[in-house]
């Protein structure tokens, strides 16, 4: 029997009208803002943002999505399309001198992670960002520490920015249907490294040691990417952490105080 075909580059339109337009008012007040559109698609939240933004860019991989919408939008001065990667995307080019943008976006799911991992490397230029995501990928990254979905992706985005679950749409919100169901949440950027004590890249990259394999504790994680016995053992001590803790049981708090005991 013939398999449904995949959509090329993630393109699930949203055709719920009430959806579309919970999305866009998860932004709030845009009037004085300028907001950045993640594959504005045929437009279905952009034609509600056209109306509301100062300014509203958006970033369209599609070659004939692109000029569909230049053409659509050619009565809106505020609306500008780019025909891009949004993984090659400058914000700081984008935006003028110290601005910060809101950011709206119904995923290509098959890039979710590394779109996200985009915008924490650009976080200082982003105030919010209200983006739709396989529904179990948002709840790992909306997940509480000691709870069976909280990992690596949880962690650093909640170093990044304080998250919120809005709500979740069923596949016949959209069309083609995906397989998942979908859910919104809103990133408010805030991050935490300063308050913790500790360097964004060399912490990120920490993280990344810590849950590097998610059925095994910490020390061994930690041993299996090069630190000593001997430091891990006197850094537990120190901490008052258990040798034979998870990282996913552990806090924010208690992974910095643990990085900055190490001192990696
Ligand atoms: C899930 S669809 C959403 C479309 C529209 N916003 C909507 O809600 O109906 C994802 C959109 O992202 C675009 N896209 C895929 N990969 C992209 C990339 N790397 N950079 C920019 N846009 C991309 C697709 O062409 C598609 O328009």
């Amino acid at each position: 029997m013939a398999q449904p075909r995949k959509p090329k580059l993630g393109q699930n339109f949203l055709v719920d009208d009430g959806a579309r337009h919970r999305i866009a008012d998860a932004l709030g007040d845009v009037s004085q803002r300028t907001v950045l559109e993640i594959g504005p698609g045929h437009g279905s939240i952009t034609s509600i943002l056209a109306e509301r933004a100062k300014k509203l860019i958006c970033i369209e991989l599609d070659r004939s999505l692109a000029p569909e919408l230049r053409f659509k939008f050619r009565n809106h001065p505020n609306v500008e399309i780019i025909e891009a990667d949004v993984l090659h995307a400058d914000f700081a080019a984008l935006l003028g001198e110290d601005e910060t943008a809101d950011l709206v976006g119904n995923l290509p799911y098959y890039i979710t992670s590394d779109i996200l991992l985009h915008l924490y490397a650009q976080s200082e230029r982003l105030r919010m960002a209200v983006v739709m995501m396989q529904r179990e990928v948002a709840d790992r990254i909306s997940a509480s520490p000691g709870t069976r979905d909280f990992g690596l992706l949880s962690a650093t985005s909640q170093m990044y920015a304080d998250v919120e679950n809005l709500f979740t749409l069923p596949p016949e919100a959209f069309s083609p249907p995906p397989d998942v169901h979908s859910s919104v949440l809103r990133l408010t950027f805030a991050p935490r490294f300063a308050e913790l004590h500790v360097e964004a890249k060399p912490f990120d990259a920490f993280l990344k040691m810590c849950f590097q394999q998610k059925r095994k504790t910490l020390s061994n994680n930690l041993r299996a990417g090069g630190v000593s016995p001997e430091r891990i053992a006197a850094a537990c001590a120190q901490t008052d952490v258990s040798p034979t803790v998870r990282a996913e049981a552990m806090t924010l708090e208690a992974l910095a105080s643990m990085h900055r005991e190490l001192r990696m």
